[in-house]
């Protein structure tokens, strides 16, 4: 864990290292996953058994046996226990609420003769990548599925990698709740290759969603054009801004919640308090001790981790903007009030009652959102990923008769003969 201080003078290339530390691989595995969508658009489905023998440590009987099957999913429900199955169902219904009102209206505007109209529509088939190598995100399946279905995409099509064999019933059981069409057990970027160029078994879809590793991250960045896709995910990141009179031991569980999810991700206290710094420093190192995921949250936080004191919140607002965190906890006194003031965060929680946790899993927001300083362009997951807009104009002949003759003078000015006639023969000229 890195310690700065603003009133010291190595802070400024102490935080610039910080800025630019390279926890992101992708650019480390481009020519092999350049290799592995070769192989999945010569040879598509034989390749996928292949790979997925190599990766995921199993050998499918056929791509049929890629499929998750109704009955496996039956089976999979079954096998929860009823209060994960509720817990589910909770998340589920806040998520599809808050993913329901960002639904946009169409637009109609008369306009001198004119109207002018703006129409949403969904994607035709959206491909769902749930991570599932080092651990099963039921939770990153609501988050990607329900704004694919509450924006009106009838083929919601998921890959998840099931190392050994195995897909965790909970995973299926979110996919069927969450409104799911197909689910394939096939993951990285060979799942990616699928999806973008298609194999005798897998129809391939418009736009690609969701995180994953370096190979996954890549595989997305490397068949954009072909498909769309959301952003580049990289691994998780908060900062926490903390006041004097936080509970150390809530600021650092808060502070590992991210780390533990990979030795890349980065968790950032900013305080005002140089006793608070101390005392958080020390409550990490007695919790770390205590968690099941000690090895990757230890890594991370060694590696990644800061705690940057600063003198006065006017400083700390400065800095948080030039982190752009994926997450960011705002546990100070008004913390609706220092908000206001940031502009780059992914997704925000606001004062001591709203770990970010709450957001990953039952707030309602989604948990896809930018990191690696992305939150400066980018936005988290939401509806708008699966819609896209087509704009309309119709006019009368009066309408054509005000606004054309203009049109006719550019299209003279650009030289374009056919455009210019295409409009003045209408006018009668
Ligand atoms: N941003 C979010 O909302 C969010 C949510 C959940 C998880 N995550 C992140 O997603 C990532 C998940 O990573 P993961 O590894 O657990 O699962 P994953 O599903 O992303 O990757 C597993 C796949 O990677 C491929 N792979 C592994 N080693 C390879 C190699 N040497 N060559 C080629 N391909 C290889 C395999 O095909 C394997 O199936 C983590 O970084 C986690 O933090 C992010
Ligand atoms: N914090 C992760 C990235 O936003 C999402 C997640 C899934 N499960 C738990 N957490
Ligand atoms: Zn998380």
């Amino acid at each position: 864990m890195k310690r700065l201080d603003t009133t010291q003078p190595g802070f400024a290339t102490g935080f610039d290292a910080l800025l630019s530390s390279a926890r992101d691989t992708t650019q480390r595995v481009d020519g092999a996953v350049a290799a592995i969508i070769a192989e999945v658009r010569a040879r598509g489905d034989a390749a996928l058994l292949e790979l997925t023998a190599r990766f995921d440590r199993w050998t499918p009987a056929g791509a049929a046996a890629l499929r998750v099957s109704a009955e496996e999913i039956a089976a999979a429900r079954q096998a929860c226990r009823p209060e994960l199955l509720d817990a589910l169902d909770l998340a589920a219904r806040r998520i599809e609420r808050f993913h329901a009102a960002q639904m946009p209206q169409d637009l109609v505007l008369p306009e001198d003769g004119l109207t002018l109209g703006l129409r949403w529509g969904a994607v035709d088939a959206a491909g769902l990548y749930v991570p599932g190598g080092k651990a099963a995100y039921p939770s990153s399946v609501l988050m990607n599925a329900i704004p694919a279905r509450v924006a009106g995409v009838e083929r919601v099509v998921m890959v998840v990698p099931t190392p050994d064999g195995e897909v965790a019933p909970l995973v299926l059981a979110a996919a069927e709740r969450a409104g799911v069409t197909e689910i394939w057990r096939v993951g990285g970027a060979q799942a990616v290759a699928a999806l973008a160029w298609g194999t005798d078994s897998i129809m391939p879809v418009d736009k690609i969603v969701g995180p994953g590793n370096a190979y996954v991250a890549e595989a997305k960045r490397q068949v954009f054009g072909r498909v769309g896709i959301d952003s580049i995910a990289g691994p998780s990141e908060v900062v926490v801004l903390a006041d004097a009179v936080q509970d150390p031991a809530r600021v650092a569980m808060d502070l590992l919640a991210q780390a533990e999810h990979d030795e890349a991700a980065q968790s950032i206290l900013i305080t005002d308090s140089a006793a608070l710094a101390d005392r958080v420093a020390e409550a990490v190192e007695a919790a770390l001790r205590t968690l099941p995921r000690e090895a990757i949250a230890r890594a991370s936080w060694e590696a990644h981790g800061a705690i940057l004191l600063v003198r006065d919140w006017d400083e700390g607002v400065r800095l948080c903007d030039r982190l752009a965190p994926e997450h960011l906890e705002v546990l100070v006194a008004e913390p609706e009030a220092i908000f206001a003031r940031i502009r780059h965060a992914g997704a925000a929680f606001l004062g001591e009652w709203c770990p970010e946790a709450v957001g990953d899993y039952v707030a309602g927001p989604n948990h896809v959102l930018p990191t690696g300083r992305t939150a400066r362009f980018a936005s988290g997951l939401s509806v708008f990923d699966f819609l896209k807009r087509t704009t309309w104009v119709s006019a009368t002949e009066a309408g054509l008769h005000r606004v054309g003759p203009a049109a006719v003078t550019l299209a003279e000015a650009e030289g374009l003969g056919a455009h210019a006639r295409s409009i003045a023969m209408r006018l009668g000229q």
